[in-house]
């Protein structure tokens, strides 16, 4: 897998102030969109961070970007919060600008970067950054939902990097948010944070809310999300429930060594999703092993030194974005 991103640390990043100071709304949208990307594209210099991205994100709907570094997920994050602004193609966010519906308080929003303001009790914090907003949910229930009624009295540069991570999401929830954008928000965090922290962003999902995160790892977006997108390059590889990504992930390899093997062919066979040539070897990624072992050695009977194996998770993560595609021997 690729190397991890710097850890998070805090909130309230000063240079992103429309997406922490948000005006409070009359509660969820209706609209049948919450999110919608046509035809995005946004380069920095010749990097093509972004290359034509179109995604719909219904109302309601829990939604993982997933991709290694570099694949385009926080710049994708930073258009829908209208913190940046494509090149070309249009973003809307319940039917409005991202600038307008940040400004009407319709996205919270939980960044890679930013620190929490010192001195201060982790309750006087958030209460501090309600006062802000007119309408906003209670200190005690933000507390609550996020499971850090323990620390509140903690001053916040006490707090360790997990603890930290739920203050931040606390002060995203605070304004009572129809979307909440999470970046790779449980980067810093051990197994158990990660499922507690999971937890209360379930709970506040079944409230009826929206909810886009980043994250590289296959599992968590499998576990949380309703929905993956696979992203690779800046652009979309794969899209659709949680479970069929998973099944993809399930998907087997047959290696197998086959003199003058046509390569389309053995693409065209039952079962087999692509073929990679490694030396003197085909390597088969297969929805349906079985229907293609029988496949191939009907078409092909010299085949010799078969492996069948499952992909691992991870195996089956590079597979989707196509930076696996030459591992290996
Ligand atoms: N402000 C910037 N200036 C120049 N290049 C940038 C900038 N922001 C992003 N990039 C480049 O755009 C590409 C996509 O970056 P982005 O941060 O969106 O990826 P990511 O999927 O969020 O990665 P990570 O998981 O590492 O956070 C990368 O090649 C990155 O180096």
């Amino acid at each position: 897998m690729t190397d991890r991103v710097t850890a998070a640390t805090g909130v309230a990043d000063s240079a992103r102030p429309d997406v922490e100071r948000r005006v409070p709304t009359d509660g969820p949208a209706k609209e049948t969109v919450g999110v919608r990307l046509d035809g995005v594209r946004k380069s920095f210099g010749a990097v093509r961070a972004v290359d034509g991205i179109d995604l719909t994100v219904c109302p309601g709907e829990t939604v993982a970007l997933l991709g290694p570094n570099g694949a385009g997920k926080s710049t994708t994050i930073d258009m829908i919060l209208g913190l940046l602004a494509p090149d070309s193609g249009s973003i809307a966010v319940f039917g409005t600008t991202p600038h307008a519906a940040v400004r009407r308080g319709a996205i919270g929003a939980m960044l890679q970067t930013g620190s929490l303001l010192r001195d201060l009790t982790v309750r006087e914090l958030l209460a501090m950054m309600a006062s802000l907003y007119p309408r906003h949910m209670a200190v005690d229930d933000v507390l609550e939902l996020m499971g850090i009624r323990a620390i509140a009295q903690q001053r916040t540069e006490r707090l360790s990097g997990g603890q930290v991570q739920r203050v931040r999401a606390a002060l995203a929830l605070l304004p009572d948010p129809e979307l909440l954008v999470l970046d790779e928000p449980t980067v810093a965090l051990d197994v158990e944070s990660r499922r507690a922290f999971w937890q209360s962003i379930r709970d506040f999902a079944a409230q009826g809310r929206t909810v886009v995160f980043a994250t590289h790892y296959l599992d968590e977006a499998d576990s949380y999300a309703d929905r993956v997108v696979v992203l690779s390059r800046g652009r979309i590889v794969a899209d659709g429930p949680a479970n069929e990504i998973r099944a993809m992930a399930g998907m087997r390899t047959i290696r197998a060594t086959i003199p003058e093997a046509d390569d389309a062919r053995l693409a065209a066979l039952p079962g087999v999703r692509m073929v990679e040539r490694r030396g003197s070897a085909v390597v088969l990624r297969c929805a349906d092993s079985d229907a293609a072992i029988r496949a191939v050695l009907a078409v092909y009977p010299d085949a010799k030194d078969i492996e069948i194996s499952s992909a691992g998770l991870e195996e089956a993560f590079l597979y989707l974005t196509g930076d696996g595609r030459h591992a290996g021997p």
